[in-house]
């Protein structure tokens, strides 16, 4: 069959021990074009990614490149055919440079250094990118390993490229420069899937949206006819509440009681000296570029990060900053949002992954079932996708581990928990419902501070949002006195490396 199309998918079926996750989807990409998949957690996207990669075999169905079949399961004969992936999880050597990793794999990797270095140099520098071609993998954060991914795809021949949530750990500015690569491969004629559960990314990125419901393909269609709205409520089936119900007024900022008051916050050679105060029943945003320190504030409160502080006050109390010992006594937990990070071995069952402790087989029968109908009841709560806790976490879809590593914090007796972007890679339901439960921690006395690049999360979870700007806290933004788009901007200004010149005579703020 002659086609010219990039990628045709016909008639595609996958199985998971007898449960369809894909059900007959066809589907193509044309030259030149960006493609948007989206879909609940768990409908199916990765999967189908991997399949047209060829990581993955198909049930029933075909796949072919401009008109060619190829084979099922044959991530060489994919890659033959011009089809690369890049997966939400990616790992390369930390030995090498960003420039070694971005030709690795392809027929120029063996050039001298020298070569590559100045050949990564004009990539990186044409598509904007911060990273240096010289900096060590095992120094650049492993969010960001998917910009390399995607300057690597420049470089090859790959006819089509699935890029499945690349964007979903970056902060705007990084989101932006993703975008330009995705830009630039279409304009050379290339073809991109791209997966994301940002659903305003989508719209505005994409040329035609594929929308995965109960493993059907539901919805093909151009974005400028829809909004966000539109695409969550295809995307769910039902008619979405975007925003949730707002939780009952948080103490006004300096008129409620101060959970923990901290001056002059430092942590070396990253924080110079933050004021930070957190009251009690409010959830506070923290925002900045990724060598902003933003992180290191969120670690240093919960014992995470060695400090320093003028005064740490928790409950009216003065206190030394934190160990972590220190944090577990006074209920002060840490979710890094780090994937590789959070000890949840992808061979451990859903439900030992989702008990934070106290689950031993030494532990007696009553311990155990006491511990199983907690397991059972977050995961009612959470709404899990999987129905088995018997499920090894690294078989569920990257929505619902995200939900397993998440559930001890959420469902424990915390009084102050540091989220570093909870609702990474989880649907629009899924951030409505976290929020819900949050929110109801929160009502029943807990703080929490959202440390976090996405500013829908920001925007959606935080009363006030510090921006952190070269180890200083510079000012507060109050979501709702602004437009989601003015929201955008400031957010995107902050995330900015070069925003840190105009920050430099800025006085500190204080909360
Ligand atoms: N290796 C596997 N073994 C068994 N079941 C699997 C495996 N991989 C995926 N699944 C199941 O297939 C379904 C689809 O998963 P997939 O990861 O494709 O969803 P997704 O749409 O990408 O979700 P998310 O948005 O959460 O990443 C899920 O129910 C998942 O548990």
């Amino acid at each position: 069959m002659e086609s010219n199309e990039l990628l045709s998918v016909s008639g595609l079926s996958k199985d998971f021990h007898s449960k369809r996750v894909l059900d007959d989807v066809t589907f193509a990409v044309a030259p030149g074009e960006i493609v948007a998949l989206v879909g609940r957690n768990g409908a199916g996207k990765s999967t189908l990614g991997r399949i047209i990669a060829g990581t993955e075999s198909e049930s029933a169905g075909t796949i072919s490149s401009l008109g060619v079949e190829y084979p099922r399961a044959s991530r060489l004969e994919a890659r033959a055919r011009g089809v690369a992936m890049i997966e939400q999880r990616i790992d390369i050597d930390p030995t090498l440079t960003v420039a070694q990793a971005i030709f690795r794999g392809t027929f120029q990797q063996d050039r001298p250094h020298d070569a590559l270095r100045r050949q990564a140099a004009w990539i990186l520098n044409e598509m904007g990118m911060t990273l240096s071609p010289d900096e060590l993998i095992g120094e650049v954060p492993r969010p960001l390993y998917g910009l390399i991914e995607a300057a690597r795809v420049l470089t090859d021949d790959a006819q089509v490229v699935v890029m499945d949530e690349v964007s979903a750990p970056l902060n705007l500015a990084e989101a932006a420069e993703l975008h330009e690569v995705v830009r630039r491969l279409v304009r050379q004629g290339r073809g991109v899937l791209f997966i994301s559960h940002r659903l305003p990314e989508a719209l505005k990125l994409a040329d035609r949206v594929l929308v995965l419901r109960e493993s059907r393909l539901v919805y093909s269609g151009p974005t400028s006819a829809l909004t966000a709205d539109d695409l969550a409520e295809l995307m769910l089936g039902t008619t979405h509440v975007a925003e949730p119900a707002p939780a009952p007024e948080p103490p006004a900022g300096q008129g409620g009681t101060p959970l923990l008051e901290v001056t002059d916050l430092r942590v070396p050679g990253v924080v110079h000296g933050v004021d930070l105060t957190v009251y009690t029943g409010e959830i506070i945003g923290l925002t900045g570029s990724r060598d902003s320190g933003v992180f290191e504030i969120g670690g240093a409160i919960t014992g995470q990060v060695t400090a320093s502080a003028r005064t740490f006050v928790v409950h009216g109390e003065p206190r030394s900053v934190l160990t972590p010992a220190d944090a577990s006594a006074l209920r002060f937990s840490y979710f890094t949002g780090e994937r590789d990070e959070l000890g949840a071995d992808p061979s451990e069952s859903v439900a030992r992954s989702m008990m934070n402790s106290g689950w031993t087989t030494e532990a007696g029968f009553h311990a155990e079932v006491a511990a199983l109908r907690k397991v059972i009841a977050m995961m009612a709560s959470l709404e899990l996708q999987s129905n088995s806790f018997h499920k090894s976490v690294g078989e569920l879809s990257g929505g619902d581990a995200q939900k397993v590593r998440l559930a001890p914090l959420i469902f424990e007796d915390s009084d102050l928990v540091v989220l570093n972007s909870p609702t990474r890679g989880l649907d629009v339901a899924a951030q409505t419902q976290l929020r819900r439960l949050l929110n109801d921690s929160v009502l029943s006395g807990s703080s929490a501070v959202v440390v976090s690049g996405d500013a829908a999360e920001l925007r959606t979870w935080c009363s006030r949002v510090g921006v952190i700007v070269d180890g200083f806290l510079t000012e507060w933004i109050v979501p709702e006195t602004m437009s989601p788009e003015e929201f955008e901007h400031r957010l995107h200004a902050a995330h900015t490396p070069t925003a840190i010149d105009q920050y430099h005579d800025t006085e500190p703020a204080t909360a």
